[in-house]
């Protein structure tokens, strides 16, 4: 939406390569410094130079650049994409205290920066939790407007980089930086993407007979009728001969077809978080939320069928119904209070995946006009019982009680804000990067009746395709 705030400058409406349309930028910011606009008055002022090219392919564009922080961004519909380089303006907080905390420091940091356009990453799925090193990078939430970035929507590709002017800020100097990172913009995307280096090996966080022991700890709380439904999650840890570019996993994906999002955050050189989750938290434009229930799964493979066999053996299971059904009836129950309006669609329908099947039901609604904002969404979505449980706080601490490590980002709210619209995927079938090692994130909601070796092998199929790609031979 255009504002005082904000503005955008096409250099040419013409289709140029990214070589030309870096220079293009180049030539626009030179430019720009005649013109100091009204903008200049307010407190934050954005200007968006942004140059239409040739169709080019995100991932691998982001591969060959090395300016972090590096992003990326597909929605499911595949409609939608982004890969980001740099910090034009961050939003982001590192602090204790618990969810709704961080959600109350999120609204500040937004009414703060006065976000136009669109701000890139996600939060810690329990802010309470101590995180385990390896996270070290990943703040309680941290979300970038990149300084340049490949977008890619509405079928129309363009490269774009954003001056970001803080009252103060000289702009004479600003436009010089964002000219230098400019010139580092690697345009040469002829290099071929290598392979991963060679896997050593896989541990299991907690191994099998561990996890057998937690489940049935998580069992007993459903018999004393203190809980009724609990997500526990595994690590799985793959050691690598060598240091891995964490982005050969986004390049190498290999189910294009799937309805899933891919989300990409890598703060520092080689180590990042990713995922490949077919869950929406939610999208909302102004008062209209869409959100779902997803849970409640079925392996192809373990049963040796297709689509329609997964699809009956799903809609005839009684414990997965029933565990579809706390997370529909929590997401109702939680968006009551802020919504005028409220369509939960009434049957159930199953998502289909390559490897796995879903229960799914949609949900659509309208927001009262005192909570159209994402703090108070996040605040009541988070987590819905398919990533945490029934009840809702109880359920938090089980989980950091019972898990042998920290979820960092995991399972928590990933994707994107601007001042209007957001959309966030639920970070689940995710993994962070370290060095040689690689920690995969899955987990299994939990409810009375479930045993704990199926849900083992519930994980490893929901895993499989990350894990698929690490057998890729060439
Ligand atoms: C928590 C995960 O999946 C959730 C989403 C869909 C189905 C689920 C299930 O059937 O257990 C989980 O609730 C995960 O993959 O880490
Ligand atoms: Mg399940």
């Amino acid at each position: 939406m255009m504002s005082e705030h904000y503005h955008t400058i096409t250099p040419s409406a013409e289709l140029l390569s990214i070589e030309k349309a870096v220079a293009s930028l180049k030539t626009a910011l030179s430019l720009y410094d005649d013109k100091l606009d009204a903008g200049r008055d307010h407190k934050n002022h954005l200007v968006t130079f942004s140059q239409p090219v040739l169709p080019a392919d995100l991932p691998v564009w982001l591969s060959v650049q090395t300016i972090y922080p590096r992003v990326f961004w597909m929605n499911r519909e595949k409609d939608y994409a982004v890969a980001g380089i740099g910090i034009a303006d961050t939003i982001t907080y590192d602090g204790e205290g618990n969810n709704d905390e961080m959600f109350r420091q999120f609204e500040r940091s937004i009414a703060r920066t006065t976000p136009q356009a669109r701000y890139f990453g996600g939060f810690h799925f329990n802010n309470s939790e101590r995180q385990d090193p390896i996270w070290k990078e990943f703040s309680s939430f941290s979300f970038v407007l990149p300084l340049v970035q490949l977008t890619f929507e509405n079928e129309h590709y363009s490269l774009s980089c954003h001056l970001w002017l803080e009252q103060g800020d000289d702009v004479i100097t600003k436009i010089r930086e964002l000219t230098e990172v400019l010139d580092r913009v690697v345009t040469n995307t002829d290099c071929s993407a290598s392979k991963l280096p060679e896997l050593l090996n896989i541990s299991y966080n907690p191994d099998e007979t561990r996890w057998i022991e937690l489940c049935r700890k998580a069992l007993r709380t459903f018999t004393s009728g203190e809980m009724e439904k609990i997500m526990l999650a595994r690590q799985t840890i793959l050691e690598f001969s060598t240091t891995l570019s964490p982005l050969l996993f986004l390049l190498r994906y290999p189910y294009p077809e799937n309805a899933i999002y891919r989300f990409y955050f890598e703060p520092a050189e080689n180590r990042a978080f990713f995922s490949f989750s077919p869950e929406r938290l939610y999208r909302r434009k102004g008062n209209q939320l869409l959100t779902e229930a997803l849970a409640g799964t079925c392996s192809k493979e373990m049963i040796k069928g297709g689509d329609h066999h997964a699809s009956e053996a799903l809609l005839n299971s009684e414990k997965d119904i029933r565990e579809h059904n706390f997370v529909r009836a929590m997401i109702y129950e939680d968006l009551f209070p802020i919504c005028r309006e409220i369509d939960m669609e009434e049957d159930v329908c199953v998502m289909q995946l390559n490897r796995l099947a879903h229960l799914y039901t949609r949900c659509s609604a309208t927001l009262k006009p005192e909570f159209e904002n994402d703090s108070d969404v996040l605040k009541r979505l988070h987590p819905t019982p398919a990533v945490g449980g029934v009840p809702k706080e109880p359920a938090l601490q089980h989980i950091m009680e019972l898990e042998p490590f920290s979820r960092g980002w995991y399972a928590a709210p990933v994707g994107w804000i601007s001042r209007d619209a957001a959309e966030f995927s639920v970070a689940i079938r995710s993994a962070l990067v370290n060095g040689r090692f690689t920690y995969l994130y899955s987990g299994a909601g939990l409810v009375t009746g479930s045993d704990p070796l199926s849900e083992w092998n519930e994980v490893d199929q929901k895993i499989g395709d990350i894990l698929t790609i690490t057998r890729q031979e060439a």
